[in-house]
């Protein structure tokens, strides 16, 4: 017998609207007056448009697209950052989002600070975090600056302490969004480690890259966004041959 397939994401109809400003505001006083005075004019733009597709346990999607073809913004709604416009999007178990690490940490706070910040946001316990805390640490090979304020951090520091706390626990669905392009190359090694783990576990994985040669290793389905919208899907052999033959 087939061994049953569990489905864990499934998106649905979903589109994302945005609206983007066409005139200059020099301040908020400004764009007050513009938008009491009905003068402000929008252009309404949808980064996606009907997205459709489940993904069941295990399954390793990449998506693919030229800049601006939604990625991101897909991956942002999934992970729940940013709420669609029309559509659904269900999922099960706990997601782990590591989108943009370390854009959400308090420059002003030390590394120590932050963990427990980003931690909160992550939802988890302050008991949690203190049992995790050396491993944080040690993981982000940041033990010198960790009473540092993080705004005196490098890129790559606040990359590898927010990659430390994200992915503390083993998620059911892991977003990725270039994060394994990031870093130093000995931190990339290591993080690319830790989440090979979690494909070992069976992860539902959700990646973007620029990088066909690192999509084509680490998933087994992809789909192709242009302009909001896929154009194709499949195994990533089928898409990625397609997204090369647009693309030379
Ligand atoms: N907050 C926002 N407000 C207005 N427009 C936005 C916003 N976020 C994204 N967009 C627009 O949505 C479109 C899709 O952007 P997105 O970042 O998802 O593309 P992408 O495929 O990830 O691109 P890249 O490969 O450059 O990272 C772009 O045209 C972008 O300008």
């Amino acid at each position: 017998m087939a061994k049953q397939k569990k489905e864990v994401l499934k998106v649905e109809n979903v589109g994302m609207k945005f609206n983007l400003s066409q005139e200059k505001v020099d301040d908020l006083k400004d764009y007050v007056i513009k938008l009491l005075k009905r003068e402000l004019q929008y252009n309404e733009f949808w980064a996606l448009k009907n997205i459709n597709f489940t993904l069941n346990k295990g399954d390793r999607l990449g998506i693919l697209g030229l800049n601006g073809a939604g990625k991101s913004t897909l991956l942002k709604v999934i992970a729940g950052v940013l709420k669609a416009t029309e559509g659904t999007v269900t999922t099960k178990g706990k997601i782990a989002p590591l989108l943009e690490l370390g854009a959400g940490f308090d420059q002003q706070y030390t590394g120590r600070e932050n963990i427990y910040l980003y931690g909160a946001v992550l939802g988890f316990s302050k008991k949690f975090l203190d049992e995790k805390y050396e491993e944080i640490v040690q993981f982000s090979e940041l033990e010198k600056f960790i009473d540092v304020p993080v705004k005196n951090y490098s890129s790559g520091m606040k990359t590898r302490l927010g990659f430390s706390v994200a992915t503390l626990v083993e998620p059911d669905i892991l977003i990725l969004d270039e994060v394994l392009s990031v870093g130093d190359a000995k931190f990339r090694k290591k993080s690319e480690k830790k989440i090979m783990n979690m494909f070992d576990k069976g992860v539902t994985v959700l990646f973007v890259s620029h990088s066909l040669e690192q999509v084509k290793r680490l998933c087994n389905k992809a789909i192709l966004l242009e302009a909001g919208q896929i154009i194709a899907s499949g195994t990533v052999e089928e898409v990625s041959k397609i997204y090369e033959e647009k693309t030379n």
